[in-house]
């Protein structure tokens, strides 16, 4: 049977529906579809049919919530669907996991689902890699548990300064301070370098006048790894490091601490802003600076209504179609953005795209102090070098 069947829904109680079918409606807000089974509903619940051919029928059938084994998993339902409901509240589109995954059933936000028959499959780059990295830090997590990282933490050496790494550089070059990438690959520009050795590439962007250095960490999708982090940090390189991860769980946090990092990235358009609140406070503790990157004018929004945020990136490529364009930086600090960004003096970060002075000049002139450059001075035999002509001078200290 299919059919679209509008849902009223009036108290809360628990009912399994027995068939499949297309429920289109909203009930307190979230709404199901065939695929779910078990869900949510009030007392009072009407099904009414829309179409008159819709042959066979609904059985609703009361299944009592106090079921001992369910509770727990429709708690774990309810907390899942409220993030999710959050987060579409707040403009995310990325869903954090497949919908089978999801406990019960549950789909995601009604909103998400619209022409979306094969909802299990990711919809774009973003979400997949971040459904991936939900089960590779289930996985990580135990093999390091929380509990002897917090221990790890406690003997770690302190944090480098970060965010007085780029304000310095700003002042002692003019120019925005560079925070050189570490990347081997991407999904959109796949293999950037052969032989690729992040010690060494990380020492010449140190010698080449980096202020900061981004490690990514993403094994599956840009070839890096913790261990590369680890090895930078090791070898005695002095910029502050930036782990550039998908950060979706704070044990990433600490796991990153241990690993040397003195920074690290979360990404507005898969978090919510309680969840950066709290991410935050997290790095806070730790020693941490964080740069939050956005992509949009609603991202944008969002973060400067968060307290404590003293790096937000905007990123010149989407992460979900790749486009890049390096416009975005100045059209994201025009107007009242802009005002408020200059008002609480935070650094600006100009993220990816980055290839000549000319683009360097561009993005200055929008209003960054900082930028994140990968793939111009990655590629370069000589990356100490790709600085100078990236920035068409030697910026060296030396
Ligand atoms: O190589 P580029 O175009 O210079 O870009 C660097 C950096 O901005 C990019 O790697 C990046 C920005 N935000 C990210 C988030 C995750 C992974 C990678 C990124």
């Amino acid at each position: 049977m299919e059919g679209l069947v509008p849902v009223r829904v009036v108290s809360p109680s628990l009912y399994r529906c027995k068939v499949p079918v297309s429920i289109k409606g909203s009930i307190s807000g979230f709404a199901m579809d065939k695929r779910i089974k078990l869900f949510r509903a009030p007392s009072k619940f009407s099904i009414r049919a829309q179409q008159s051919d819709l042959k066979g029928s609904l059985s609703v059938a009361s299944s009592s919530v106090e079921e001992k084994g369910n509770v727990l998993r429709i708690k774990e339902w309810e907390l899942e669907m409220y993030q999710d409901e959050l987060a579409i509240s707040q403009g995310i589109r990325i869903r954090r996991k497949p919908p089978s995954k999801a406990p019960l059933g549950y789909s995601g936000p009604f909103e998400l689902r619209l022409n979306n028959d094969d909802a299990d499959s990711p919809r774009n780059i973003l979400e997949e890699i971040t459904w991936y990295k939900d089960e590779e830090v289930s996985r990580m997590k135990k093999l390091n548990p929380l509990e002897v990282l917090k221990k790890a933490v406690e003997d770690a050496p302190p944090t480098r300064d970060f965010v007085g790494a780029l304000r310095m550089a700003y002042q002692r070059t003019g120019f925005p301070g560079l925070i050189a990438e570490v990347k081997k690959a991407s999904p959109s520009r796949g293999i950037l370098k052969e032989n690729f050795d992040p010690v060494e590439i990380a020492q010449a962007y140190e010698k080449g006048g980096a202020a900061c250095l981004s490690v990514l960490t993403d094994q599956k999708y840009f070839k890096g790894g913790f261990e590369n982090l680890e090895a930078i940090r090791s070898a005695g390189v002095k910029c502050p490091l930036l782990c550039k991860e998908f950060v979706v769980d704070p044990w990433q946090i600490y796991y990153a601490r241990t690993k040397g990092a003195d920074a690290v990235l979360l990404i507005a358009a898969i978090l919510t802003d309680l969840e950066i609140t709290y991410l935050l406070g997290i790095c806070k503790k730790l020693g941490l600076a964080t740069l939050v990157e956005v992509h949009d004018e609603r991202e944008m929004g969002r973060v400067l209504g968060i307290e404590g945020i003293e790096l937000v990136g905007i990123n010149n490529r989407s992460l979900e179609t790749f486009e890049v364009d390096i416009s975005n930086t100045k059209k994201l600090l025009e107007g009242e953005h802009g005002r408020q960004i200059r008002e609480k003096n935070m650094i600006v970060v100009g993220e990816s795209g980055l290839f000549t002075p000319d683009d360097i000049a561009y993005v200055q002139a929008a209003g960054v102090k900082a930028v994140l450059v990968g793939e111009s001075i990655v590629k370069q035999s000589d990356p100490e070098k790709g600085i100078a002509g990236l920035f068409g001078k030697n910026i060296s200290h030396t």
